[in-house]
């Protein structure tokens, strides 16, 4: 099948590379000329685990051919199916700002205007129950003079795709979601989607479009509460002085529980969970409900970070002290810091007056626009020497294989927000743990 995707960022380069792979011809469309020239390299423009291979092997002078990218909406005319995969960030109210929605579908519309035949658009962003329905679909009908679901079709498909590890998630997904309020597109999404269906045999759930968006914030609200949940319990944990980690390892085998997502610490950042929970938690309220649960989510998150501060002030008074943050991404596997812990903590640190020197195996570049005022290492080692105290704020692997490096240490002093596995007997190090 001709599939055109519009963005090519996380989302929109996984799936457009991942849908070449899977046998269609697919053009992403993107306004940044870099990124265009870079996958018309066959390079991939963002660092996700095996999106290089599959990129260098679809697009570019050496790829199959099945993959290009422009910055011409014209392009997609020649395509059935059109994906929209562009930013939904929030507003500082915390609402969902759809105007680069808006923006995509307006172009969009405007190119479907001169199409004769069928096309089905798709939207795959992150949007609150009605966006597809009441803003985007008015906007390409109003841009293009076309009739939604009579002239064109409109699906809505939630993407799943973790950071990290997006090409295997997307590839392998728990559920294939396809919202649809037509049945020819409907039948578009299927005949798109079907490879993968097959290879992967995920179970397929079929509803309409505002469902699929509610199926969204629901997936990432729950994840996001129970991070938070176990972050409470955790609080519980460590005031009786009783490991979170090993309450979690046994409730988890409930399977009403489960046991993902039960790793206490330092909470949940990143460029999803912060920005969905407070996009429907606003759209609840719009509509003149107090979304209790996912408020109590979001402070309990907020708490995290002071209260590792704290575990550290019961040790040591930092101010003047020289103290080393380790890990500064959201989440190990990734160079993204949008809304990482490490912030707060920093800014902590900063306000206690610390002297501090951070590290991350590969997020520092990004770092240094958010946090410029403070000190950089190129390794762990490095970071430690002469500290009075280390804070954990990412469970980086590479933290775990650590041993001689904390005898650099002016105070062997560990505040562990992430629970690694530490050398702390051999080490003797004075360790404090989040949760446990
Ligand atoms: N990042 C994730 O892990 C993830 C997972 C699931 C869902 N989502 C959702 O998917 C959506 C996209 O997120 P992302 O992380 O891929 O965004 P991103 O910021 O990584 O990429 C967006 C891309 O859109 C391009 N763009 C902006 N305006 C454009 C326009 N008018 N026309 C064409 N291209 C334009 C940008 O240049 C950029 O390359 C969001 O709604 C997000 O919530 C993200
Ligand atoms: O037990 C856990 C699991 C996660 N986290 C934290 O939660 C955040 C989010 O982690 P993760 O969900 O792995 O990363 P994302 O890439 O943000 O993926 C989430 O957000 C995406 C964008 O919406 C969704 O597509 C994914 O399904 C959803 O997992 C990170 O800060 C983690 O450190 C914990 O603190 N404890």
């Amino acid at each position: 099948m001709r599939l055109s995707v519009i963005g090519s960022g996380y989302v929109g380069t996984t799936i457009a590379a991942c849908f070449a792979d899977l046998g269609h011809d697919v053009v992403n469309i993107d306004i940044d000329e870099d990124t265009v020239e870079t996958i018309n390299d066959g390079v991939a423009p963002i660092h996700e685990d095996g999106l290089a291979e599959l990129v260098s092997a679809h697009a570019g002078p050496d790829g199959t051919g099945r993959l290009r990218a422009t910055t011409d909406y014209d392009e997609l005319l020649d395509t059935d199916v059109t994906f929209l995969c562009l930013p939904t960030p929030q507003n500082d109210d915390g609402s969902i700002d759809l105007s680069i929605m808006k923006a995509g579908a307006e172009a969009f519309g405007e190119t479907l205007a001169t199409k004769d035949g069928q096309h089905t658009l798709v939207v795959k962003s992150t949007v609150v129950p009605g966006s597809t329905e009441d803003v985007i679909t008015p906007v390409v009908e109003a841009a293009s003079g076309k009739t939604a679901g009579e002239e064109f079709g409109v699906g809505m498909n939630p993407e799943f795709l973790r950071e990290g590890s997006a090409v295997h998630d997307f590839l392998d997904p728990d559920k294939v979601v396809l919202g649809a309020d037509d049945e020819r597109a409907l039948a578009d999404m299927h005949e798109v989607f079907d490879p993968l269906i097959a290879e992967s045999d995920a179970p397929v759930v079929e509803t309409d479009t505002r469902t699929a968006e509610m199926v969204k914030y629901a997936n990432n609200g729950f994840l996001a509460a129970k991070v938070s949940l176990i972050n409470d319990i955790g609080n519980i944990c460590k005031e009786f002085g009783v490991d979170a980690y090993e309450v979690a390892d046994a409730i988890g085998l409930d399977d009403r529980i489960g046991e993902q997502f039960l790793r206490s610490g330092l909470g949940w950042g990143g460029s999803c969970f912060p920005k969905d929970t407070n996009a429907i938690r606003h759209a609840a309220r719009e509509a003149d409900y107090t979304p209790a649960m996912l408020d109590a989510a979001v402070e309990v998150n907020d708490r995290q970070p002071e209260r590792l501060l704290n575990l550290l002030d019961d040790h040591l008074d930092v101010a003047g002290e020289r103290v080393a943050v380790l890990g500064l991404a959201f989440k190990p596997g990734t160079d993204d810091v949008r809304n990482t812990r490490a912030v707060p903590v920093v800014e902590g640190l900063v306000e206690r007056g610390a002297d501090i020197v951070a590290y991350d195996p590969v997020a520092i570049e990004n770092a240094r626009e958010v946090l410029p005022e403070i000190k950089y290492a190129d390794s762990a080692g490095t970071a430690l020497e002469g500290v009075s105290a280390a804070l954990i704020v990412t469970d980086w692997d590479e933290f775990a294989a650590l041993g001689a490096e904390f005898e650099t240490m002016q105070r062997r002093l560990v505040v562990d927000g992430r629970h690694v596995d530490l050398p702390i007997d051999e080490y003797d190090l004075e360790y404090e743990g989040l949760t446990w």
